[in-house]
């Protein structure tokens, strides 16, 4: 994979943090995330790469713009022949959440990202628009915590791994009614639970720095969402097991199809015969190179929210790829239209 997309992928996910940002905490979800959309799929298209999306917007509400199967970048563009030779480049598989976090960005509350994930062809689990039960956790826990055993058994391992008593922990919970016992569960083993009402991608990939105070995520969220929360584990070495949950007894709220023997039959029409099957975050993220990169469009525990000056703004990025072994926070100014002045922080 080209060395240069790694730079470029960063304006990517600036450019729709900055137009998400602008509809902070106006109320107006739906905008903040079709202006992030519309920019995040306009710098893509000025890459010179051939790309196709595989986690998208929505499979079902027939979104207009970065739709999944879309191509993307200019050397996909009809005319491409006229400028590069799309034979000689690699062709690349990108997962987009151009607004994670629509309602916090829309309410002005915190952990809302710019964020997409970028392999070689077949190289990201296309996960259905379903939802996921998710355990993510440190890379000193990796392999040892399990999605199959029980929060309990799980806070012991993680107790262990850590070196610190399971009342250190914190655990992040999204909070839904299908987590009830969950919480309850975890609250009884001692440790602390930090509820949230949205951004999972966020949680997820604070448990693989330390200084976070996150130290587990669990529970059920979206699933396109844990494959890009994986492609990041993936690449800085975290623990992340995905398991699709396709019952809409279990999941409570949101749009999972109608029953759970349609979802099963919808699954196995993709090529998933084993709906229940586990899968890590080398699984979810199997490519040989992986690029991931957000941008906050809020404040959040990893990155700065986008912050406006007079004639600018200044953002800050996380870049991480499994080829260069790197996770590299950007800290950038934009400098729109005659700045009276550069903010320096
Ligand atoms: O909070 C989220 C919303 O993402 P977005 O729609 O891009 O703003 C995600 O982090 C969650 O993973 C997920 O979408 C959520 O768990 C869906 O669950 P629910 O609200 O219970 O239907
Ligand atoms: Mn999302
Ligand atoms: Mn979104």
């Amino acid at each position: 994979m080209d060395s240069t997309l790694g730079l470029e992928i960063i304006e990517v996910v600036e450019r729709a943090a900055i137009a998400s940002a602008k509809w902070m905490g106006k109320g107006e979800k739906d905008t903040a995330d079709e202006v992030a959309v519309e920019a995040m799929r306009e710098r893509m298209n000025k890459i010179y790469m051939r790309g196709r999306i595989v986690i998208g917007e929505g499979e079902r509400d027939d979104a207009p713009m970065l739709y999944i199967g879309e191509e993307v970048g200019i050397c996909t563009r009809t005319d491409a022949k006229d400028f590069c030779n799309p034979d000689e480049l690699v062709e690349i598989d990108i997962a987009v959440d151009p607004c994670e976090g629509t309602n916090l960005v829309a309410y002005g509350q915190p952990g809302s990202m710019a964020v997409l994930a970028i392999s070689e062809k077949g190289g990201l689990f296309a996960a259905p628009d379903f939802y996921m039960k998710k355990l993510a956790a440190p890379a000193s826990a990796k392999g040892h915590v399990d999605i199959n055993k029980s929060a309990t058994e799980n806070l012991k391992i993680l107790s262990d791994c850590l070196e610190r008593s399971i009342e250190e922990l914190v655990v992040v919970v999204m909070d839904r009614s299908r987590h009830k016992d969950l919480i309850q569960e975890i609250r009884g083993a001692g440790a602390r639970v930090r509820l949230i009402s949205d951004g999972d991608v966020s949680a997820a990939i604070s448990c693989a720095f330390s200084g976070t105070n996150i130290h587990a995520l669990m529970g059920i969220g979206a699933a396109p969402e844990g494959v890009i929360s994986a492609a990041a584990m993936r690449c800085l070495d975290g623990h992340f097991q995905g398991q699709l949950i396709y019952d809409p007894e279990i999941v409570k709220t949101g749009l999972i199809g109608e029953s759970k023997e349609s979802n099963i039959a919808r699954l196995e029409s993709m090529g998933i015969t084993d709906p229940d099957r586990v899968y890590n975050a080398e699984e979810l993220a199997c490519g040989s190179t992986v690029l991931f990169a957000a941008c906050g469009i809020t404040p959040g525990t990893l990155m700065e929210g986008v912050r406006f000056f007079h004639g600018g703004a200044r953002t800050q990025s996380l870049v991480i790829s499994s080829q260069s072994k790197t996770a590299r926070f950007v800290d950038t100014v934009h400098l729109f239209d005659k700045p009276k002045y550069i903010q320096l922080r």
